[in-house]
């Protein structure tokens, strides 16, 4: 009932144990505090809370329009609703090494269990497009190691990811994910990967957990978790897949109404409203709201006074 029971701090630690070469754990993403619930009833391993689904939840593109107070409201109100640990998409950071400490410590606050950076310039673009730029190796490194310096928990996840794939080649992301790696990142995210080779050559280049995209329409074929296990990667996230899926299913019931006056042929594929019920708790509230509200007063005979009550 109400939020999860689970601290931040043991979320972090869960996370960081089940984050190992080859394990390959699942983290969907949430694309609200609801959706967290569904991601736990189904035995993932986590929630992912993406930067393109916050954006494009507010009618915007991910091109860095959402701020700090933004991300880390809606991504706490999502942590919250779960009891697995959440990771989220903190796009460049917000700003320069000062506003990544900033950065890092709300996120905390918020309850998440780890974040990602990355070295992109703004206005920046989803890893899968061309046309990004990213910055010198330097920078990036001053960024995490200001993200790592302002940390207050030590196992708040500090995964940093690099665009530079599509940018300069393979060779140049591996001496970025090293540089990253000694700048204190706990995890990388090397975007835009090309095949499962590409994978292998990251997890074999670095000693910390690997990440691996598997948005739809990007550059990256959809690989299964076995796939991406024999890879060596740790984590698995399907970014945007249930907000393009909502959204899917969103239009063509509003098609169905369009074409038929009434949405009765699209009920079956809805979620009913028991089963909505189920995943807020309903009973639970019932439950506790008729232990307390039972209209029993100590010490009075409610049939006996029924007339003057
Ligand atoms: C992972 C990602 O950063 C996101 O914000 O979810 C995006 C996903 C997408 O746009 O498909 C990305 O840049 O890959
Ligand atoms: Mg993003």
């Amino acid at each position: 009932m109400l939020y999860s029971k689970v601290s931040p701090a043991e979320k972090r630690v869960a996370l960081r144990k089940m984050l190992t070469a080859g394990a390959a754990r699942q983290f969907p993403g949430a694309f609200n505090p609801l959706s967290a619930r569904l991601i736990e009833e189904k035995n993932f391993d986590g929630v992912y809370i993406s930067g393109a689904v916050l954006a494009n939840d507010l009618g915007l593109p991910d091109i860095g329009l959402t701020t700090l107070p933004e991300v880390a409201n809606r991504a706490g109100q999502i942590a919250r609703m779960t009891d697995l640990p959440a990771l989220v998409d903190a796009d460049t950071g917000f700003g320069e090494p000062m506003n990544l400490a900033r950065t890092i410590q709300e996120l905390e606050h918020a309850g998440l269990a780890g974040m990602h950076i990355e070295d992109q310039v703004l206005p920046k673009r989803c890893g899968h497009l061309d046309g990004k730029t990213v910055v010198d190796t330097s920078t990036m490194t001053q960024r995490i190691a200001a993200a790592a310096d302002a940390r207050i928990d030590d196992n708040f996840l500090i995964m940093a990811r690099t665009d530079i794939r599509g940018i300069d080649g393979m060779s140049a992301a591996v001496d970025r994910v090293k540089a990253m790696v000694d700048a204190g990142a706990d995890a990388i995210f090397p975007e835009a990967m090309k095949d499962l080779s590409e994978f292998e050559t990251i997890t074999n280049a670095v000693d910390v957990p690997v990440l691996a995209n598997m948005t739809e329409f990007g550059k990256s074929e959809l690989f299964t978790r076995q796939q991406l296990a024999d890879a060596g990667v740790a984590m698995v996230i399907y970014p945007v897949t249930l907000l393009r899926s909502a959204m899917g299913a969103a239009e063509r019931v509003l098609d169905t109404i369009n074409a038929d006056g009434t949405q009765n042929a699209s009920v079956d594929q809805m979620l009913t409203r028991s089963r909505l019920y189920e995943l807020v708790e309903y009973e639970d509230y019932n439950a506790f709201d008729s232990g307390i509200f039972n209209f029993e007063v100590p010490g009075l005979d409610i049939e006996a006074n029924a007339e003057t009550l």
